[in-house]
């Protein structure tokens, strides 16, 4: 039998699962400097939608992307989301899935399986992942420490605020037990259920863009990057030649009531995070592997980025 020999078109130096040439390898890495250097040590706050953990492979290219930016001196944190986990629980469970205004009508028995469902399984299967090579990454829920802190909120039905049950907003953080983890090397994994701060040892479903936002003010991020499951934010959704690659404060906050859904709070988010300090947030594709790659080390970025206006900075 003859021995297989490579196809003579395809040139030594050309690596044909990265699609590649190795002097371009090499000008992918040089590009890169300018913003390792920019960003070393600086903390970068993920937020990790639930419809972005689409499949297994997208979820390990994510993990991936979090361990490279720890490994060339970034300090990610991630916090994640789990709606639709969340849904498919209380359906297996028997329990109805009912949203206002965006947020999940929350009695005390779907409280119970937001937070098995996040701090038990969306949180352990990311800290899985992150851990899988080496052991860095380490979980919590916004009780620990007392993070995360809300009070109740009513959601707005029709302009009218709606009683949506054990629902709060992050009003305060103490982010001293991720700075911990953090000043030990590790990538703090955060599950978005807070606290109520009138009643301590009640606990309270928070959306987990905004909780993502607060930690990013609490934190001083450089950055807060949200992962989702479209490009961007789009000027008029569902038109995609309308994607917005950059907008100001300003002017999302004119935008803010012509949005629908679950662009609200994500936006909503963004402009927290800008007007309390943070000077990027980035809205981006969690569906394309590695776009948090691309997002942080090219010049162009990927997705929507809103930046704070001249007067907020
Ligand atoms: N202007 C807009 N631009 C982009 N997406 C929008 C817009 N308005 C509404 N959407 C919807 O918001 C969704 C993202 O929010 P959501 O489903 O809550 O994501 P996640 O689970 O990542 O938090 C998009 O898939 C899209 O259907
Ligand atoms: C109050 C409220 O609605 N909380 C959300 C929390 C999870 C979340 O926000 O997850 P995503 O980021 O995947 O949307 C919920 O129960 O679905």
């Amino acid at each position: 039998m003859s021995e297989q020999t490579p196809s003579p078109q395809v040139p030594a130096d050309f690596d044909t699962e990265a699609g590649l040439f190795a002097h371009q390898k090499a000008e992918v890495l040089i590009q890169a400097l300018p913003w390792l250097r920019r960003f070393s040590g600086a903390r970068v706050v993920i937020k990790y939608g639930g419809n972005a953990m689409v499949d297994d492979q997208l979820k390990r290219a994510f993990a991936e992307d979090v361990l490279f930016l720890h490994q060339v001196g970034l300090r990610p944190v991630v916090v994640h989301g789990g709606g639709p986990q969340i849904s498919s629980m209380l359906d297996r469970v028997g329990l109805e899935s009912e949203f206002l205004g965006g947020l999940r009508v929350t009695t005390p028995d779907v409280m119970d399986i937001v937070r098995m469902v996040l701090t038990g399984h969306v949180q352990r299967e990311l800290v899985s992942l992150l851990n899988a090579d080496v052991a860095h990454a380490v979980g919590l829920s916004g009780e620990d420490g007392r993070l995360l802190q809300a009070v109740r909120r009513p959601a707005l039905v029709d302009g009218e605020p709606t009683d949506v049950g054990l629902v709060g907003d992050v009003v305060a953080v103490d982010p001293q037990a991720v700075e911990d983890l953090l000043d030990v090397g590790r990538i703090p994994v955060v599950s978005t259920v807070a606290i109520d701060l009138d009643e301590p040892t009640q606990v309270l479903n928070v959306n987990a863009d905004t909780a993502a936002a607060a930690l990013a003010v609490a934190l001083g991020a450089t950055k807060l990057v949200v992962l989702t499951d479209v490009e961007g934010l789009y000027r008029s959704w569902p038109d995609r030649s309308s994607l917005i690659s950059h907008i100001g404060a300003g002017e999302l906050e004119g935008m803010l009531g012509s949005l629908q859904s679950g662009m609200v709070p994500k936006m909503e988010a963004c402009l927290r995070a800008v007007r309390g300090g943070v000077p990027q947030a980035h809205v981006i594709d969690g569906r394309q592997p590695h776009s948090m790659l691309l997002e942080i080390f090219t010049a162009e970025g990927v997705g929507t980025l809103v930046s704070p206006d001249e007067e907020d900075a």
